[in-house]
């Protein structure tokens, strides 16, 4: 009986959030529908030692799977979202002991993630902390914020993405440049280049995050997670291959309520009622 009451409780506490030791999350938006996690490891920067990204997945992995949340916000603080993965954790690290613990794996816990992810990156997003930001669908910036792969300046390579992200959404120079320099591009920069969507007044970042996860859980879940493996695909696989995927959802979207209700409400003039279903 002891037993069961403290797996309960503690399942009960780490849904709220009071047991992360190095992320924030709360539920944002009018309709509370918006979850906001923040990073919170100020001493280091944000640096993403291995228990703040077992976090992380926890927290994203239960959002993930609660019905009220229909989009995610992940941030940091005015100065960093991230810096890269914890280097001090890291140095003494061996070949064989990165097999041996997996190194990283956990991280995919992210991109694994159904509903659609924002990153609202204010201050430095490096190394890891970028590659976590493009672990996200979108990217929203502050103006002070600056991004970089500085890996190869402490004689590594980018692990979590860094080399194929780059690469897929900026192209191979962008790619190149940044790897093997080292070099941090701005907010304005990172925009231009297509890694960054939008960018805004750093205090004005997070509100704009989070009115964007408003208007993405506004709509069908259902549909807002076809649109977002869609969209995926057209990162793993040929033209010809998502073209053919895009359309079998496309044909998909017509067994569902919410896409008989989003129609119905076009015809009759009002919004649509949609219910996940
Ligand atoms: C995941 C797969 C592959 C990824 C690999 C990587 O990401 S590799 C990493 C790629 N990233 C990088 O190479 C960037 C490394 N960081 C930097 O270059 C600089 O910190 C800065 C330019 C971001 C800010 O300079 P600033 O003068 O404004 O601030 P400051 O320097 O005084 O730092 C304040 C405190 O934070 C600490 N801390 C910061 N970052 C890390 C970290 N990653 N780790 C651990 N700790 C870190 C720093 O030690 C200090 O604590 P201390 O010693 O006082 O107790």
């Amino acid at each position: 009986m002891a037993i069961k009451f403290s797996l309960k409780f503690k399942f009960f506490a780490k849904i709220e959030g009071s047991s992360y030791q190095h992320i924030l999350t709360e539920k944002k938006g009018a309709k509370q529908n918006v979850a906001l996690i923040t990073l919170n490891r100020p001493k280091a920067l944000n640096a993403l030692c291995d228990a703040l990204v077992t976090e992380l997945g926890d927290a994203v992995e239960k959002f993930d799977r609660d019905e009220s949340i229909g989009a995610v916000v992940i941030t940091g603080s005015e100065k960093a979202f991230a810096a890269g993965a914890d280097i001090k954790e890291m140095q003494n690290t061996t070949f064989s002991s990165n097999i041996r613990l997996r190194l990283l794996e956990h991280w995919s816990k992210i991109s694994q993630c159904k509903k659609p992810i924002i990153a609202a990156v204010n201050g430095f997003a490096l190394g890891g902390g970028c590659e976590l930001a493009m672990m996200c669908d979108i990217i929203y910036a502050g103006d002070k914020a600056n991004f970089g792969q500085p890996e190869i300046l402490i004689g590594v390579v980018p692990g979590a993405g860094g080399t194929q992200r780059i690469a897929r959404s900026c192209g191979k120079s962008k790619a190149m440049e940044m790897c093997l320099t080292g070099n941090r591009i701005t907010a304005a920069e990172a925009e231009k280049m297509g890694l960054v969507s939008k960018v805004f007044p750093a205090g004005e970042l997070l509100s704009e995050a989070i009115k964007l996860g408003e208007k993405i859980a506004s709509q069908s879940p259902l549909i807002a997670q076809l649109a977002k493996e869609c969209v995926n695909v057209a990162f793993e696989t040929s033209l010809q291959e998502g073209l053919r995927f895009e359309k079998k959802m496309f044909y998909a979207a017509f067994a569902t309520e919410d896409q008989k209700e989003g129609m119905k409400a076009f015809v009759e003039k009002r919004a649509p009622n949609f219910k996940n279903n």
